[in-house]
């Protein structure tokens, strides 16, 4: 299973120029998590520090209880080898066909013969179906074959942790949804922690468990999908229906004079169509696993709900499914029948409560997530916490 990565209070700049300052959130364990935000804000400079090529000035990165931040050498040496990264070009190096570039970290890395260097990089290449493209230099491959076999190399040392740094730029709509389902599908059977940085909305609406964005040097929120994709936010709200009129401007950020007149002022045209809401997440491919991490978040946010706004938490119980409503005991000593399916269960159990300490475990799941992970709420924003009432700040639901 995928490490959780617990980021605390992380600040970088460089030079006089703060890119981002006390950002703090979790990356569940095996779950996939999304992080948006406008062109310069810092995503890619995040993923770096991330995997310790960059030094943030404050805060920690926690993995397996080291920060990086402040670790040796030698063990950043080895905490790294738990990451994956495919960088936003592919990375590869153009003099050296596919099947010697997914290698690379294989042989610069472990002490492996090429037998079984042979067998990794083929079972890699297989599930990214770059099988038969071996030979291949990168400039004489598409995009997205270059994307795939970035990602085949990305998963060579067994990383527990992926990183992705626009994996859809430069696709068309069809390979980014291909891509899409090919990171479903390998969550499902690697069950490794994924964080992808994008701007495409399709992605952000229907891959990930968590979702988080950056803006103004802030970290404005991070949680369970339902969280972003139902908020009143403005910069989401602007950013996810790709709107002109909102906080963000050209150059990243307009000033607040400018937005009040925008606001004041008319558009020209039918009103902007709004994308918000919850739409149904990607499943696996028929044939492979449940993913894991789904499993334990559901348990985790259905633990929590009771922490959500409102529409977030509505958003999740009209996203249960009968056998999740059974599985949760949902029904069960209020005296009122199953919910129909076109009612929301919200409407039968406003303010359902858990009513056990611990959930079932799910078919095939390894129990309730020990993490204890829930939302909280820090100075008006929504962020994974650790368990327990005694986190910064405070929690209020
Ligand atoms: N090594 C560096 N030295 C100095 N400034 C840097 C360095 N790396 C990034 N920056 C600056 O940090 C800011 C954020 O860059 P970053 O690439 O992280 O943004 P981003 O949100 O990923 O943008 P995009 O969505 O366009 O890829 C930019 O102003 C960039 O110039």
């Amino acid at each position: 299973m995928g490490v959780e990565v617990v980021v605390e209070g992380l600040s970088k700049s460089f030079g006089s120029q703060a890119i981002w300052r006390d950002v703090s959130l979790t990356l569940p364990a095996g779950e996939i998590s999304v992080l948006l935000g406008p062109s310069g804000t810092g995503k890619s400079v995040f993923l770096k520090s991330l995997v310790g090529l960059l030094t943030p000035e404050r805060g920690k990165i926690l993995i397996n209880g080291v920060d990086l931040c402040r670790c040796s050498e030698s063990k950043l040496y080895e905490i790294r080898k738990l990451f994956g990264v495919l960088f936003q070009d592919g990375a590869l190096f153009g003099s050296m066909n596919l099947f010697d570039n997914v290698a690379f970290p294989l042989r610069e890395h472990t002490r492996k013969t090429e037998a079984e260097i042979r067998r990794i990089v083929l079972e890699k290449m297989e599930m990214v179906e770059l099988v038969g493209a071996e030979r291949k230099l990168p400039g004489e491959i598409s995009g997205g074959m270059r994307k795939r076999a970035g990602l085949a190399r990305a998963l060579v040392l067994d990383p527990e942790i992926i990183l992705c740094d626009e994996p859809d730029s430069g696709l068309d709509p069809v390979r980014t949804a291909n891509l899409s389902q090919l990171l479903i599908d390998l969550n499902a059977q690697i069950d490794a922690t994924i964080l992808i940085v994008t701007h495409n909305i399709t992605v952000a609406r229907t891959v990930p468990d968590n979702l988080g964005m950056l803006f103004r040097r802030e970290l404005v929120m991070f949680g369970p999908r339902e969280m972003l994709l139902t908020s009143d936010n403005p910069v989401v709200v602007q950013f996810i229906n790709g709107r002109r009129v909102g906080p963000i401007g050209m150059s990243e950020e307009k000033d607040q004079a400018a937005v009040a007149a925008e606001l004041a002022g008319h558009q020209s045209g039918p009103p902007d169509e709004d994308v918000r809401g919850i739409v149904p997440q990607l499943e696996p491919t028929p044939g492979l696993p449940r993913r894991q991490g789904a499993l334990r978040r559901k348990d985790r946010v259905m633990r929590d709900l009771h922490a959500l706004p409102a529409a977030a938490r509505q958003g999740v119980l009209d996203s249960l499914t009968d056998e999740d409503r059974a599985r949760y005991g949902m029904l069960a000593g209020v005296g009122a029948p199953v919910a129909p399916a076109a009612q929301p269960v919200s409407a039968v159990v406003p303010e359902w409560q858990p009513r056990h300490g611990h959930l079932p475990a799910p078919p095939g799941a390894a129990g309730p997530d020990p993490s204890d992970q829930r939302p909280v709420r820090r100075r008006g924003r929504w962020r994974f916490g650790r368990g327990g009432g005694n986190q910064r700040g405070g929690r209020s639901a």
